[in-house]
C-alpha cells in the first residue's frame, strides 16, 4: 500500500511584517496565495523511518530527521503513540530555498500521507495544529487557495478569489535563509517604528475580483528590501522581468524567487522565455493560481 499527496508552492501577494516580538517570531499580515507548481511525496510502509527524494534542488534536501516531511511523519506517529515506520519520497519540483515554501509543502504531504496510509482520519483542526507546530506556513501549504495568515502566518482565514491569475517565477541561483531574511529586516528597521501590519483592502477586493491589473498595482512585501540587501541582482530579476512586460513583480515571501504577475498564458510564455534569455535567473516557470492544497492524489494497494 502506497499513498501520494500532491501539495502546491505558495506566493505571498501581500507580506506586512510587524516589529520582532518576544519570541523572535514576526506579526504578520500574509495574503498567500496557492500557485500550480508541485511537489509530490508518497508514503510506503517501510522498517524505519527514511525520506528519500528527487528532483531539481534535491541535492540541498536533509535526508535526516531534520527534513520538515520527516518531522511532520514523527509529529503525527506521536500523537497517536505509532512508530513512524514509514518511507517518505519527495518528488520535488517547487524550488528549494527560493521562497514558496517547499519544505512546509512536504510537510503538509507528508502528514496527508501518513494520515492516510495508518488510516487515522485525525480531524482537520488538530491536522492544523500539527502543522502550525512545524512551521508558519505548513498549515497554507494544508488548505491551499487563498488565505490572509496572522500571528506568525499560521492562523488562517481562507480568502474568495474570483478567477485565474498567470504568473512567472524566477529562479535563482542559489537559496536565502528565512530567518537571516527576518534578521536583515529587523537590521534595516532599526530604530523606526514598525507599523502594525494590515491586510490591504485593495488587494482583496482585487483577489476576489480576479482583477490582474488590480492585484498587480497591490502587490507588496515588506521583505523585499531585506532579500535585495542580501541578494543585491535580484534588482536586475526584477527590472528584467518588467522591461519583458510583466504587469509587476516582486520577491517572492523571503526569496530569493522572484514572482511576476503576467496577463494570461501568451504572456506568461513571452515573460519567461525573456526572463531566461536576460541572464538575470537561473530558469523561469510559468503557474496559474489559485491551486487546491495537499490533495491525495494516488493509492496504490497491495
Ligand atoms: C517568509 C514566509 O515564507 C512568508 O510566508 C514565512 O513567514 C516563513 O515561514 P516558515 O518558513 O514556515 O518559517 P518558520 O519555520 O515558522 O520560522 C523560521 C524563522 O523565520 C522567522 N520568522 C518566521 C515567521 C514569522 N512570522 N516571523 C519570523 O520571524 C523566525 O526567525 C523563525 O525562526
Ligand atoms: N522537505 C524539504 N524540502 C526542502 N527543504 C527542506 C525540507 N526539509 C528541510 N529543508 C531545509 O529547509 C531549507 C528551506 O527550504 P524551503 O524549500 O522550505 O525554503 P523556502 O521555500 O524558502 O521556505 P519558506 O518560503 O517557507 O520560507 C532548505 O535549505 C533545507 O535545508
Amino acid at each position: 500500500m502506497s499513498v501520494t499527496v500532491r501539495v502546491p508552492a505558495k506566493v505571498n501577494v501581500q507580506l506586512a511584517v510587524g516589529g520582532a516580538r518576544p519570541d523572535g517570531f514576526h506579526d504578520l499580515a500574509n495574503v498567500f496565495l496557492a500557485v500550480g507548481l508541485y511537489d509530490e511525496v508518497t508514503a510506503t510502509p517501510a522498517d524505519e523511518l527514511r525520506i528519500t527524494c528527487a528532483g531539481p534542488g534535491a541535492d540541498q534536501v536533509p535526508l535526516d530527521r531534520t527534513n520538515l516531511a520527516a518531522r511532520a511523519a514523527l509529529a503525527l506517529a506521536g500523537r497517536h503513540g505509532l512508530d513512524a515506520a514509514v518511507h517518505l519520497h519527495i518528488a520535488k519540483d517547487i524550488p528549494v530555498a527560493g521562497g514558496m515554501a517547499g519544505g512546509s509543502a512536504d510537510a503538509a504531504g507528508a502528514l496527508v500521507a501518513c494520515d492516510a496510509l495508518w488510516g487515522l482520519h485525525t480531524s482537520r483542526n488538530e491536522l492544523l495544529d500539527i502543522c502550525a507546530e512545524l512551521g508558519s506556513d505548513v498549515p497554507f501549504s494544508l488548505v491551499g487557495g487563498a488565505a490572509l495568515g496572522t500571528g506568525r502566518g499560521e492562523q488562517l482565514r481562507p480568502l474568495d478569489v474570483g478567477g485565474t491569475f498567470h504568473w512567472v517565477f524566477a529562479v535563482a541561483d542559489g537559496g536565502l535563509s528565512t530567518p537571516a531574511v527576518y534578521r536583515e529586516f529587523d537590521r534595516l528597521t532599526e530604530g523606526t517604528e514598525v507599523p502594525e501590519p494590515l491586510a490591504s483592502q485593495e488587494l482583496l477586493d482585487a483577489l476576489a475580483k480576479g482583477d490582474a491589473t488590480a492585484l498587480a498595482a497591490a502587490l507588496s512585501n515588506d521583505l523585499q528590501p531585506a532579500a535585495l540587501s542580501l541578494f543585491p541582482s535580484l534588482a536586475g530579476t526584477l527590472a528584467a522581468g518588467r522591461n519583458a512586460g510583466a504587469l509587476a513583480g516582486l520577491v517572492s515571501g523571503s526569496g530569493p524567487t522572484t514572482a511576476f504577475l503576467v496577463r494570461d498564458a501568451e504572456s506568461a510564455a513571452e515573460v519567461a522565455e525573456s526572463l531566461v534569455a536576460s541572464g538575470t535567473c537561473r530558469t523561469a516557470r510559468t503557474a496559474t493560481s489559485p491551486a487546491p492544497g495537499a490533495t491525495v492524489v494516488g493509492r496504490v494497494t497491495g
